[in-house]
């Protein structure tokens, strides 16, 4: 289910008279169960990459199949539903809402989808046990640690089972321990679920969990290494 083609993707960005390439003729072909980190420089194209695939940005030209869909001819309402119950989405800025505690924000995502609230609120407490936030559910982000705002934004890009999960840096405001945490649970989702995984990160400690390292410079994808 969480399969994913790009195939001759280009995405170009006008700075001031300058054309850059975020992304340029990208070719990649990832199977479901995948667990793909993308690495590369800063502004080598990951991000771009990630927005492409999650469809939040169109690419100039390419086509992209999810889950074997083509997405790249769906409108806005049909990539938002494409996005709500297919992908999972981890961002660094990990995008909770503050006034909400972290069973509301996991809860959400479900209530959009129509959930009835008991089956929310089951789902949310069961996800959040799963992350390590039992008791801490009826909390604030304010109130959470930055590891634990990131086990609630992971919960919350879970907890309908996507068949795909697209992360960005999502360890970048993470100790060690917890970076450890957050990828143990990655492996245990892809591992038990079949979720497929693309993770862009500069963190070494992320890069030694990949089955695929992907290697990315000026929008091209330099080296493609299987372990
Ligand atoms: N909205 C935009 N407008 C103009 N240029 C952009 C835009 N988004 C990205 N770019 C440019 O496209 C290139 C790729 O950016 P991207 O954010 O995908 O890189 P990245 O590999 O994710 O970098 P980082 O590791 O710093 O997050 C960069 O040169 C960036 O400046």
């Amino acid at each position: 289910m969480g399969a994913v083609t790009c195939q001759g993707l280009v995405k170009r960005f006008q700075q001031g008279d300058q054309t850059i390439y975020g992304l340029d003729h990208v070719d990649l072909t990832i199977k479901e169960g995948g667990f793909v980190c993308l690495s590369g420089p800063s502004g080598s194209g990951k991000t771009t990459l990630l927005n492409a695939i999650g469809g939040l940005d169109k690419p100039d030209e390419g086509s992209i199949t999810i889950a074997g869909r083509s997405i790249d001819d769906l409108s806005k309402g049909e990539l938002a539903n494409m996005r709500l119950n297919t992908i999972g989405f981890v961002f660094q800025a990990y995008n909770l809402i503050p006034v909400l505690s972290a069973r509301e924000n996991v809860e959400f995502v479900m209530q959009v989808q129509g959930v009835s609230a008991a089956e929310r609120r089951r789902a949310a407490d069961d996800i959040l046990r799963e992350v390590g936030l039992e008791g801490m559910e009826d909390r604030r982000p304010a109130q959470l640690s930055g590891g634990q705002q990131q086990r609630v934004a992971v919960a919350r890009a879970i907890v309908s089972k996507p068949a795909l999960v697209l992360a960005d840096e999502p360890t970048a405001n993470l100790d060690s321990h917890s970076a450890e945490q957050l990828m143990d649970l990655f492996v245990s989702l892809n591992v038990n679920h079949k979720v497929t995984f693309i993770i862009a990160t500069h963190d070494t400690r992320v890069m030694e969990y990949a089955q695929r390292l992907i290697r990315m410079v000026d929008g091209k994808i330099v080296e493609d290494q299987r372990r």
